[in-house]
């Protein structure tokens, strides 16, 4: 049957176009709506398989108060958008569209946007269905089992956190006339390692008395239906005095998701979860705890027979109940070489042991030096695929005339120089994984094979007569703003939307600042053991710095910092660490700090001021690459290296 399209759009010319071009394409028309009410009506009266969704409507309601509704009934929809403003931009994108076009678009954008948008929303709904499955299969096995009910509910919860993801959890009966505060609370402390915070701990961390805390009992609302809190909400719950606020105030929560379940002794049980992180809830968590009620209510029933008894403080993993798929091997407790226990970190994990099983396309996006190429790697280590290779292509480092039969390969003399065949690099990987690193510098012409390549799995050799199919799993990243790389018109739009399908957001170091020390300690150890060194940690006085430092090359720049303070120590303690002096003017260096200045460093410096002296560029006639006499590629390789970024180059 033809796929149903719903135009929302005020403008009468521009939604006629919009409907002769889709009827031409074979889409059947649903109607026109030109303000959210009328569009509702026509909902109504036929549910359109996708919605194209113009924000500025005729009437108070614009597209992203209907685009809410249309998220509920789980109709995918897709923004037809003038240039708007970056806040407007920013409230759409919180709707999490099926695709985005922006005015005035081709004929081609809008087909191809649709399909996208087909295949993004199909996908997303057999995943949701396929993680509800999956977790009930955990949470039956392992509600079953005779442990302590602690112990249940801390296993619960470690199973539920990478589909609801949560930093702190709560969960016991609610009682409009309760007297006493009774939840047992898990704080998350590390990936897989939670600490109970029962009414005594809680008594203890906030400094309250027991009637203190049932006071505060008494005053907290009893949701008796599914909800979840953003941040902006949850400030205004957090407005009274309630359970939720002293959680919220105490261990810096921002978003809440609260569910209650009616036990078969007439009872309510509610699980309660808390985030840091501002919009960690959404509606397809509540739909995820539809599929998961009978379930649970069964088990709390037979919880709630068995008598609790007492817990230790702090409870550390036993993965045996998180089992995956048989092919894929289990997720780690901790991931090797990824050091770091910030809620930011604790989420990309979550994410990870998410995805790495599955064959889905990732992109993970992050400032360089984040770490992505590490967690590109653990992804495939965690894959069934693991056994095959990963390969890795750099898109910014290829000259653009090779770009193409690098990726793919070619027969012998399909080109001046071809002089054998080649096998590309998605032919090498075929089985594993490819790994696309600074995908958002693929040429555009490129863009266009590797989508056929995302659609088609299969590739064609350049020269080649006929296309190879190969199996290959993609992930890619990028330290640029892929959205606005595709509103410039240097990313294609549909090749975003497919490679977007799961994206891993790195934090830079600067919002993950907690993860400091541990990250040194972990550098001093490998340096400690590359030169035979037994420094043992870092003055007090440096590691405020460290911490007040603001790390423009995040990771890499931190390494390459202790490498530096590894060779230049003399003792077992790093006293002092030489921090760039960004943004402040740069006072004349003493002989001591001269002295001291290692081969790195003079290089970094000598390669500062060339590229200051070319403005920044790098490439080209009077570029820095051309004045230090290297490659450009050598010189971009460098620059990462020894942690130079263009745009911390203060080049006023
Ligand atoms: N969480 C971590 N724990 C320990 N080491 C890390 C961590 N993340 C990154 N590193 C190290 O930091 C350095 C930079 O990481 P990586 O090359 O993966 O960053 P990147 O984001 O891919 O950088 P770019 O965008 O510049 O390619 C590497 O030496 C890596 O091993």
């Amino acid at each position: 049957m033809n796929q149903s399209v719903l135009i929302v759009e005020d403008q009468f010319i521009e939604a006629n176009d919009l409907r002769l071009m889709l009827q031409k394409a074979g889409y059947r028309v649903t109607g026109i709506a030109r303000s959210v009410p009328n569009a509702l009506e026509l909902i109504g009266q036929e549910k359109p398989d996708v919605v194209l969704l113009d924000i500025f409507l005729k009437g108070p309601l614009t597209g992203i108060d209907l685009a809410k509704q249309l998220k509920e009934d789980s109709i995918p929809f897709i923004y037809l958008s003038a240039n708007s403003t970056q806040d407007v931009l920013t409230a759409a994108k919180a709707t999490q569209p099926d695709g985005f076009l922006v005015k005035p678009f081709r004929e081609k954008d809008v087909l191809v946007t649709l399909e996208v948008a087909r295949y993004r929303h199909e996908h997303s709904l057999e995943a949701s269905f396929r993680r509800g499955t999956q977790l009930l299969k955990q949470l039956t096995k392992l509600l079953a089992d005779p442990i302590d009910w602690e112990q249940k509910l801390l296993h619960a919860g470690k199973a539920i956190q990478p589909f609801i993801p949560f930093d702190f959890m709560s969960a016991g009966l609610s009682a409009a006339d309760a007297t006493a505060y009774t939840d047992q609370g898990y704080l998350r402390i590390g990936f897989d390692e939670y600490q109970l915070v029962g009414p005594t701990e809680l008594m203890v961390m906030t400094n309250l008395k027991r009637h203190e805390l049932a006071a505060l009992q008494a005053k907290t609302a009893i949701e008796t239906e599914a909800i979840w809190y953003s941040e902006i909400e949850f400030k205004q719950v957090c407005r009274q005095p309630s359970i939720q606020k002293l959680i919220a105030d105490t261990f810096l929560m921002r978003s809440h998701l609260v569910l209650p379940l009616a036990v078969p002794t007439g009872e309510q049980f509610t699980f309660s979860f808390y985030s840091r992180r501002p919009d960690a809830y959404q509606e397809e968590h509540i739909t995820l705890f539809g599929q998961l009620k009978p379930v649970l209510t069964t088990a709390v029933g037979n919880l709630l027979n068995t008598s609790p008894k007492a817990a230790p403080s702090i409870l550390t993993s036993t993965s045996e109940y998180v089992s995956q798929s048989s092919d894929s091997p289990p997720i780690p407790t901790t991931f090797e070489g990824i050091v770091g226990n910030s809620h930011l970190l604790l989420t990309v994990f979550d994410h990870l042991s998410l995805v790495a099983p599955s064959d889905t396309s990732v992109l993970i996006l992050g400032e360089s030096g984040t770490g992505k190429e590490r967690i590109a790697a653990t992804i495939h280590q965690l894959s069934p695929r693991k056994r095959k290779p990963l390969i890795r292509v750099n898109c910014a480092t290829l000259p653009a005339n090779l770009i193409e039969s690098e990726l793919f390969g070619h027969e012998k003399g399909s080109f001046t120089g071809a002089t054998d065949k080649r096998i590309g690099r998605f032919e090498q990987a075929d089985g594993g994984s490819i790994f696309l690193d600074e995908i958002g510098e693929m040429p555009v012409e490129l863009q266009v094979k590797l989508l056929r390549v995302l659609q088609e799995k299969e590739i064609e050799r350049i020269g080649g007569q006929s296309s190879i199919k190969i199996n290959v799993r993609i992930i890619a990243a990028t330290n640029r703003n892929l959205e606005k790389e595709v509103a410039e018109g240097r990313f294609r739009l549909d090749l975003y939307y497919r490679l977007n399908v799961f994206p891993i957001a790195l934090p830079p170091l600067r919002d993950r600042k907690e993860d400091i020390p541990a990250l040194v300690q972990h550098f001093i150890g490998q340096y400690n053991q590359k030169t035979g060194k037994k420094i043992t940690g870092l003055s007090a006085h440096a590691l405020s710095s460290l911490l007040s430092y603001h790390w423009p090359g995040n990771i890499r720049e931190l390494e390459h910092l202790i490498e530096r303070s590894v060779l230049l120590t003399k003792g077992t303690l790093i006293e002092e660490v030489g921090l760039p002096n960004m943004g402040q003017p740069m006072l004349p260096k003493t002989s001591e700090e001269s002295r001291l200045k290692t081969i790195d460093e003079n290089e970094r410096d000598h390669i500062i001021a060339v590229l200051k002296k070319c403005n920044g560029r790098i490439w080209g006639a009077g570029g820095a690459a051309e004045v230090l006499n290297v490659p450009p590629t050598t010189l971009n390789s460098k620059m990462k290296k020894l942690g130079i970024r263009k745009e911390y180059l203060d080049l006023r």
